[in-house]
C-alpha cells in the first residue's frame, strides 16, 4: 500500500478547529499521512484569539527540513505564516526541496478580527510565495488585500483570480464564503485560461471556524494522492460542505466544523451499496 504524505506549515489553534489541528484532521480523514511545521502557537477558542506566539524562522525551517530530509512530502500547504521573515524562510525551503504541489492559504485575519499576518508581510507573500504556488485559496477579504480591488460580484471574483494568476500562482480559487449572496456559496477556480465554478448551498450557521484551513487541507491531501487540481477542489468542496452541514455545535462562539462528516457520509453510501448487492 502506498502511503501518501502531506505537510502543513501553519499556526497551532488550541481550540482544534483551524490551523495545524484542522489540517491534520483533514489529512487523516482523507487517508493521507499528515506532518507539520508549526509557525506560531495561538491561544484560541471559538470566542476569539487570546494570544499569538510566533516561533523563530529558524525553528520553522528546521521542522520543514527534518520532514523533507526523511519522510518526504507529496504535497504541502501553508496557513498562518505571520511574518515576512517566516514567509521568506518557507519559500527558501520549498525552493531548495523543489516541491511543486504547494497549496497556499493566505491566512490574514481570524474570524474574530485578530491579525494572523503582519501587514508588512503581504508583499513577501506576493513576491516570494505566489511564484512557487500551485494553488492559492484566498477568501474574498484576503483576495481584496492581495489584489487591491474590491470584490462584490462573481465577475470581481474572476478578475481577482486573473490578477493573482499574474503573480505566478498556477491555479487560483477565490472562495465565496464571505460573499453577500445568501442562498449559495460559489468558489471560483481559475487555471490561467478558464474558470470553473464550485457551488454549494449556504448553510445558515455560526459554526464556520476553520472552514478555509479545512478546505485547503482537503485540496492538499487530494494532490498528495496524485489527483488533478479540479478534482481536488471538487472533493474539498464536498468535504467542507459536509463538515459545515453536520455541525458539532460545540463552544460558545464560532464553533469548529465536523471533520468526520465527509467520511461518515461515504461510509453510509458504501454500506447502502453493499446491502443493495446482498439483497
Ligand atoms: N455558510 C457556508 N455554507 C456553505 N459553505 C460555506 C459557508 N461558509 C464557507 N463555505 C465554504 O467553505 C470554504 C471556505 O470558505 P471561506 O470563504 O469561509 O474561507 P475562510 O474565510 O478562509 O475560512 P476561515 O478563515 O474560517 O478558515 C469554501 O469552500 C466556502 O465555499
Ligand atoms: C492558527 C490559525 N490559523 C488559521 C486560522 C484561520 O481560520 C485561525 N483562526 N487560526
Amino acid at each position: 500500500m502506498t502511503i501518501y504524505k502531506a505537510l502543513t506549515i501553519a499556526g497551532s489553534d488550541s481550540g482544534g478547529g483551524a490551523g495545524i489541528q484542522a489540517d491534520l484532521k483533514t489529512f487523516q480523514e482523507l487517508k493521507v499521512f499528515g506532518m507539520s511545521a508549526i509557525t506560531a502557537v495561538t491561544a484560541q477558542n471559538t470566542l476569539g484569539v487570546q494570544g499569538v506566539y510566533p516561533l523563530p524562522a529558524k525553528a520553522v525551517i528546521q521542522q520543514i527540513e527534518s520532514v523533507g530530509a526523511d519522510l518526504g512530502v507529496d504535497a504541502l500547504k501553508t496557513g498562518m505564516l505571520y511574518s515576512a521573515e517566516i514567509i521568506e524562510a518557507v519559500a527558501g525551503s520549498i525552493q531548495s526541496f523543489g516541491w511543486e504541489n504547494v497549496v497556499v492559504d493566505p491566512v490574514m485575519i481570524a474570524k474574530g478580527g485578530a491579525s494572523l499576518l503582519q501587514n508588512e508581510a503581504v508583499h513577501a507573500l506576493i513576491d516570494h510565495l505566489l511564484p512557487l504556488t500551485k494553488v492559492v485559496t484566498p477568501n474574498i477579504p484576503e483576495a481584496e488585500v492581495l489584489t487591491g480591488m474590491s470584490i462584490r460580484t462573481l465577475e470581481d471574483q474572476q478578475e481577482a483570480a486573473e490578477r493573482l494568476a499574474a503573480y505566478g500562482a498556477k491555479y487560483v480559487v477565490i472562495k465565496g464564503g464571505h460573499s453577500e449572496a445568501s442562498d449559495e456559496v460559489v468558489d471560483v477556480l481559475y487555471d490561467g485560461r478558464t474558470f470553473s465554478y464550485y457551488t454549494g448551498y449556504r448553510v445558515d450557521t455560526p459554526h464556520t471556524h476553520g472552514t478555509g484551513c479545512t478546505f485547503a487541507a482537503a485540496i492538499t491531501a487530494e494532490l498528495a494522492k496524485g489527483n488533478s487540481v479540479p478534482d481536488a477542489v471538487q472533493t474539498a468542496k464536498k468535504f467542507i460542505q459536509a463538515a459545515i452541514e453536520d455541525t458539532l455545535g460545540i463552544g460558545g462562539g464560532h464553533g469548529p466544523t465536523n471533520h468526520w462528516a465527509y467520511g461518515q457520509r461515504l461510509a453510509k453510501q458504501q454500506s447502502r451499496v453493499t446491502r443493495g448487492e446482498r439483497e
